[in-house]
């Protein structure tokens, strides 16, 4: 059924590939006079949202110069053909959208430190600029009337068409297959968290800037096809308000999902003509894209994702109501595998550590919040770091991740001096961290997550068995209709199957019921001899702490106050005092 499932979704976009390209055809013999200009502007203007689907849908930046990369595009088609370049149209094509992704990177480039409005207002900048450029230069060919000439196979508007749509299927495929890839993931985990994107490895930057060059690339090629269709292009066709105006109908229709990309681009042209044929002037068209603009900017969400949520929800109905017809199946596997704790299989006490901080400083302003701490963590062991609320503990794994470069003191990897790598390089050496806060992207599947995380190949089988290891839902679930608390269990069980030599673990259980508290400490203790990885586990929960940890080190005011077995530092009278209180421990 499983494997069933996923040839299906194997062969399913290939076969409404195939499907489109049916319609096309019959659409393309179909079609007459102005209805093909118009489809062919519509199959334009869906390449160039795709593209918006990808660098804002996917990636969360804003860019508001989509129509700049279509000029472009336009411009290098436009210039070829007036020198007669080898290839013919095609060629062109490519190498105007190659030349867009370029700019896109090169725009990308000081993007990388804006976000929400500097970064708005840095790509309209960067539109009304290369506007002024074009109309004062205005594109090759122009003054001569120069046309460009189109494929020898597709020269009518109706064959163009066909060739368009040949063109919007290619391009759409590459999208979904980038969309499912590792870099389709690190889009969307960058959009959600760009800490969170560091921490398991993935460079930030590589990450927006693909998403700038895939856009910047489907713009140039919808400007190039813009070319072709109307011979000589104009200025006036990629206005900043136009590439603003297109901005919205991506962020309304959810264009990241790629029917939505068609339907923002039927709405494009459909609106204003539309508004053409009741006599009302097209320029209102970008009042009434403004007007949905806000509707989804206020409501946080699309239209793409409210039809898609509506399904889920009904969806969801369904499986509850056969989960309740046949109650005796469900949710006893885990409890019973995990019924008998096991501990953490002994190191030799001579073992080298895997992870060494000597003197660890980090000083915010006047307060230290970390000061000369030290700790080794011996392989395969699970080392609690415990302390009150503000003791230092997420500075201290805030530093030794390589979150706080400007920390003094030493940090060492398996004896490998790491103290000057940035996050992503240690994480790539195996330390990984997790979160306090939820820095699991939703809009990925459980296993599109994990495959992104861990960083290597794995098999579907040993992914399923590690994520029913920790009580994890299966790898086709979304993870935007998992709760929280099973989110955090879902980062440790990415995490873990990285094979990290060290696995620093802050407040993982944390949104867990109690229940799942010690269901969840089960299954720790079982994480060292089955992935060969050492711990650290920074938890408020004692019980939690108590049950699982072998080693503890307890900061107070950033400074270590006890360090060693859990169970001498938890009986250790400075702790007591300075820390939990007499009750608490003895309980
Ligand atoms: N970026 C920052 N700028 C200034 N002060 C900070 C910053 N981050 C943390 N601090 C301060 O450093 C001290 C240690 O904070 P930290 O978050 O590491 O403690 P913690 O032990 O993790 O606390 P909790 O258990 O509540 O998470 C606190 O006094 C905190 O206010």
């Amino acid at each position: 059924m499983l494997l069933a499932n996923r040839r299906m979704r194997a062969v399913l976009p290939v076969a409404v590939a195939v499907v489109s390209l049916g319609v096309a055809w019959a659409l393309s013999v179909g079609l007459s006079g102005y209805t093909v200009y118009l489809a062919i502007s519509m199959v334009t203007a869906t390449i160039s949202i795709l593209g918006l689907g990808v660098v804002t849908g996917s990636a969360g930046i804003i860019a508001l110069c989509q129509l700049t990369f279509g000029a472009i595009g336009a411009w290098v088609v436009t210039f070829l053909n007036q020198n007669e370049a080898p290839g013919g149209f095609v060629v062109w094509l490519i190498a105007g959208a190659a030349v867009a992704a370029l700019a896109g990177v090169l725009l990308g480039l000081p993007a990388l430190r804006l976000r929400g409005v500097n970064l708005a207002v840095v790509t309209l900048g960067a539109a009304a600029a290369f506007d002024v450029l074009l109309v004062q230069t205005q594109f090759p060919g122009q003054t001569e009337g120069l046309s460009v000439e189109r494929p020898g196979l597709f020269s009518s508007d109706r064959e163009y068409f066909f060739f368009a749509m040949i063109v919007l299927i290619v391009c759409a495929y590459l999208v979904f297959l980038l969309q499912r890839s590792r870099v389709g993931s690190s889009w969307k985990a960058v959009s959600f968290s760009e800490r969170g994107t560091a921490a398991v490895g993935q460079s930030v930057r590589s990450a927006k800037l693909s998403a700038f060059a895939v856009s910047a690339a489907l713009g140039g090629v919808a400007g190039g096809l813009l070319a072709g269709q109307v011979g000589i292009p104009y200025a006036s066709s990629f206005t900043p308000i136009m590439s603003l105006a297109l901005y919205i109908l991506a962020v309304m229709s959810g264009a990241y999902l790629i029917d939505m990309a068609v339907f923002g681009g039927v709405l494009w042209v459909l609106v204003p003509e539309l508004l053409k044929r009741w006599g009302v002037p097209q320029d209102w068209g970008f009042v009434i894209f403004g007007l949905l603009g806000i509707q989804a900017l206020t409501s946080g969400s699309n239209l793409g994702e409210a039809i898609r949520g509506g399904f889920r929800k009904r969806a969801g109905k369904r499986a509850a109501a056969a989960a309740e017809a046949q109650p005796d199946d469900v949710g006893t596997s885990v409890l019973d595998v995990f019924a008998v704790p096991e501990a953490a299989e002994p190191v030799p006490a001579d073992a080298a550590p895997v992870l060494e901080v000597r003197d660890l400083g980090v000083q915010f302003g006047a307060l230290k919040a970390n000061d000369d701490v030290s700790l080794e963590v011996k392989p395969r062991s699970i080392m609690g770091l415990i302390g009150p609320n503000g003791a230092g503990k997420s500075t201290f794994v805030d530093a030794v991740s390589g979150f706080l470069p400007q920390h003094t003191g030493t940090v060492l990897l398996d004896g490998e001096d790491i103290t000057r790598l940035s996050p992503v390089a240690r994480a790539r050496k195996g330390l990984r961290r997790t979160f306090q806060q939820d820095r699991v992207p939703p809009q990925l599947t459980v296993e599109a997550y994990v495959r992104f995380v861990a960083r290597k190949r794995l098999d579907h089988d040993e992914l399923a068995d590690a994520l029913a290891f920790l009580g994890c839902p299966p790898p086709e679930a979304q993870l935007a209709s998992v709760d929280v608390g099973t989110r955090r269990l879902i980062e440790v069980a990415a995490a873990v199957l990285s094979g990290p030599r060290v696995l620093i673990l802050d407040e993982p259980a944390a949104g867990l019921s109690h229940e799942e508290h010690l269901q969840f400490g089960h299954r720790l203790t079982r994480i060292p001899s089955r992935f060969d990885t050492a711990i650290v586990l920074i938890e408020h929960d004692l019980d939690l702490v108590r049950s699982v940890c072998t080693e503890l080190t307890v900061l107070d005011f950033g400074r270590v106050l006890a360090q060693g077995p859990s169970t001498e530092v938890l009986d250790d009278p400075a702790v007591i005092a300075a820390y939990m209180g007499d009750a608490e421990m003895t309980q």
